[in-house]
C-alpha cells in the first residue's frame, strides 16, 4: 500500500478515553502456529489476533501443506497431515515482513529432512543477525548451505539433542532450540536461554503436544526429545506489548483507557515503571485500567533488557510519554543497537531528545564501545506540534500515532499499514477511544 492509501490524518489534543481489548500476543501466536507443524494431529489455537504476522505465517504453513481453517471467532485449526506431500513453491512471496520463517527450520528438518529459509523481515531496529540460530541448528546435526536466494538446510540423520549456551538470551534462538529439541534424539540442555512470557507460553503449547521440557530459575531449559507429538488446544497469552502501548497512549494524551485482556503477571516490570513516571493503573480479573492522574509526570532512568527486565518493545511508546515528564529522563536501549532513531521525528514535533553513543544510566551493555546511538536523554515537558511523520518500524509507528494524538494541530502519518503487523484493528480502536483521525479523501481504511 502506498500514497494516500497509507496516510492517516491525526488531529491531536484529545485525550484517549474508553475501552479496547487485546488478544493473543504477536510474539507467541505465529510461533504456536509453527509448533503445529511438529504434530501428527490437528491443533486448535484460540485468542488469535487478526494481524499481518499471523497472515504471513498462515500463508507459509499452507504452502507447506498445513490446512489452516478458522474455528470459532478468533480460533485457528491447523492440520499438518499433508506436510510430506506438499509442493513448496513461491516461498519468497509468502515470507513477507516477518521474522518467523527462520523458526520453520527445526520442524521441517524433522518432517522432511530438509528446509529452505528465504530472506527475513521484521523491524529495522538493528542488524538482527541470525548467527545463533544457524549455530544451534548445526549443533543438532543440521548441514547448512548459504545460496543467493536464502539458506538451504539438510538433516542427513535424525537431529540429536545437544548442550548449548547462547551468547545472549535471544528470544528467537531460544524458540529455535525448543522447536528443534522436542523431536531430537536424547536430551538438550540450553543455558543462557530467554525466558520471556511468550516463551513460557510456547513451552506450554509444546507440553500439551507431548513434549518434556523443564525450566530452571537460572535461564537453563532442559528438553527430553520424544519420538512423536500430537496436537494442542491452547488459548494464546495476551499481548503485553500492545497493552503497554495503549497504556503509554493514555499517559501521553492525559487520557484513561481500560485494556481488556491485559495481564498483571506479564507486565509487572512495565507497571512499576509506569507508576514511577506518575501514571495510574487499576488491575482487575479482566484487564487493567491506565490513566493520567493529573499533575506533572516524573522523569526517570530507564534501561531496556531481556525478561524480567524492561522489554525493549515497550520503550518507544513510553518515550513519547517521557517527553511530557518534568526533568531529564535517561533511556538506555541494551537489546537493539538502533532503536532510538525514531526520536528525531519527535524532536521535529518539539521534543528535546539527545542521543548518545555511551551507555548512560548505570550498566554497560554490548553496544557501549561500538559507535551506536543507543542512549537518550529526554528533557521535558515539551509541547508537541503536529507534523509530517513517516513510520520507521512497528513500535516507532505506534509511538508516532501517540505523539500525533498528544500534539496540538494536525499530523500526517505516512506508512500506517506497517502498524497492522502487530496491532489488531488499530483504526477501530483509535476511533472507539475518541481519537480524531481521518483518512485523506478517497483513501480506504487499512
Ligand atoms: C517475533 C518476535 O518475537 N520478535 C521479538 C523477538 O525478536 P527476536 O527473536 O528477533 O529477538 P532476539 O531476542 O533474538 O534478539 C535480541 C538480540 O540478540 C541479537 N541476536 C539474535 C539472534 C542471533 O542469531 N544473533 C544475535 O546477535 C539481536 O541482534 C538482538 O540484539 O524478541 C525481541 C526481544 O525481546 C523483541 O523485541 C521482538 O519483538
Ligand atoms: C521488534 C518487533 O517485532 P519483530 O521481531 O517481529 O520485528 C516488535 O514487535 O516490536
Amino acid at each position: 500500500m502506498t500514497g494516500t492509501d497509507d496516510v492517516l490524518l491525526v488531529h491531536g489534543g484529545t485525550p484517549l478515553e474508553g475501552e479496547i481489548r487485546v488478544r493473543g500476543a504477536k510474539n507467541l501466536v505465529p510461533k504456536a502456529m509453527v509448533a503445529a507443524l511438529l504434530g501428527s494431529e490437528p491443533s486448535r489455537l484460540r485468542n488469535v489476533p487478526d494481524i499481518r504476522d499471523v497472515r504471513v505465517v498462515r500463508g507459509l504453513l499452507q504452502l507447506h501443506g498445513v490446512t489452516v481453517r478458522p474455528g470459532e471467532a478468533g480460533e485457528l485449526v491447523l492440520d499438518p497431515s499433508h506436510v510430506e506431500s506438499a509442493n513448496v513453491a513461491d516461498i519468497d512471496a509468502h515470507a513477507g515482513s516477518s521474522r518467523i520463517p527462520i523458526l520453520f527450520c527445526g520442524p521441517l528438518l524433522h518432517r522432511l529432512g530438509h528446509a529452505f529459509i528465504p530472506g527475513l523481515g521484521g523491524c529495522d531496529i538493528g542488524g538482527r543477525p541470525v548467527d545463533f540460530h544457524f549455530q544451534v541448528l548445526r549443533e543438532f546435526g543440521a548441514v547448512i548451505e548459504k545460496r543467493a536466494d536464502g539458506q538451504y538446510l539438510e538433516a542427513p540423520h535424525r537431529l540429536r539433542g545437544t548442550k548449548i549456551r547462547l551468547p545472549y538470551p535471544s528470544v528467537g534462538s531460544t524458540e529455535q532450540v525448543l522447536l528443534t529439541a522436542v523431536l531430537a534424539e536424547g536430551v538438550t540442555e540450553l543455558s543462557n536461554a530467554a525466558v520471556e512470557p511468550e516463551i513460557e507460553d510456547l513451552i506450554c503449547v509444546l507440553q500439551k503436544m507431548g513434549a518434556i521440557i523443564s525450566m530452571d530459575t537460572d535461564r537453563t531449559i532442559r528438553i527430553t526429545g520424544v519420538d512423536k507429538l500430537g496436537g494442542y488446544n491452547h488459548a494464546a497469552v495476551p499481548d503485553r506489548l500492545e497493552a503497554a502501548s495503549w497504556a503509554s497512549a493514555a499517559l501521553a494524551t492525559e487520557g484513561n483507557i481500560y485494556v481488556r485482556g491485559a495481564q498483571q503477571r506479564s507486565m509487572m516490570t512495565f507497571l512499576n515503571t509506569y507508576r514511577k513516571v506518575g501514571g495510574a493503573f487499576e488491575i482487575d480479573d479482566e484487564g487493567i485500567r491506565f490513566w493520567h492522574p493529573g499533575g506533572p509526570l516524573n522523569a526517570i532512568a530507564l534501561e531496556t533488557d531481556v525478561h524480567p527486565g524492561f522489554q525493549t518493545d515497550w520503550q518507544q511508546p513510553l518515550v513519547v510519554a517521557l517527553t511530557q515528564a518534568s526533568g531529564l529522563s535517561i533511556v538506555h536501549e541494551t537489546v537493539y543497537e538502533s532503536r532510538l532513531g525514531f526520536t528525531s521525528a519527535l524532536n521535529q514535533m518539539g521534543a528535546h531528545i539527545q542521543l548518545y553513543r555511551e551507555c548512560l544510566g548505570g550498566s554497560d551493555c554490548r553496544f557501549g564501545q561500538r559507535n551506536f546511538l543507543h542512549s537518550a536523554v529526554v528533557s521535558g515537558p515539551t509541547k508537541l506540534q503536529g507534523s509530517d511523520l513517516v513510520i520507521p518500524d512497528l513500535r516507532g509507528g505506534f509511538s508516532y500515532l501517540i505523539a500525533a494524538l498528544a500534539a496540538q494541530g494536525t499530523s500526517r502519518v505516512h506508512g500506517i499499514d506497517l502498524i497492522n503487523r502487530g496491532y489488531e484493528n488499530f483504526m477501530e480502536k483509535l476511533r472507539a477511544l475518541g481519537a480524531d483521525v481521518e483518512l485523506p479523501n478517497g483513501a480506504r481504511a487499512v
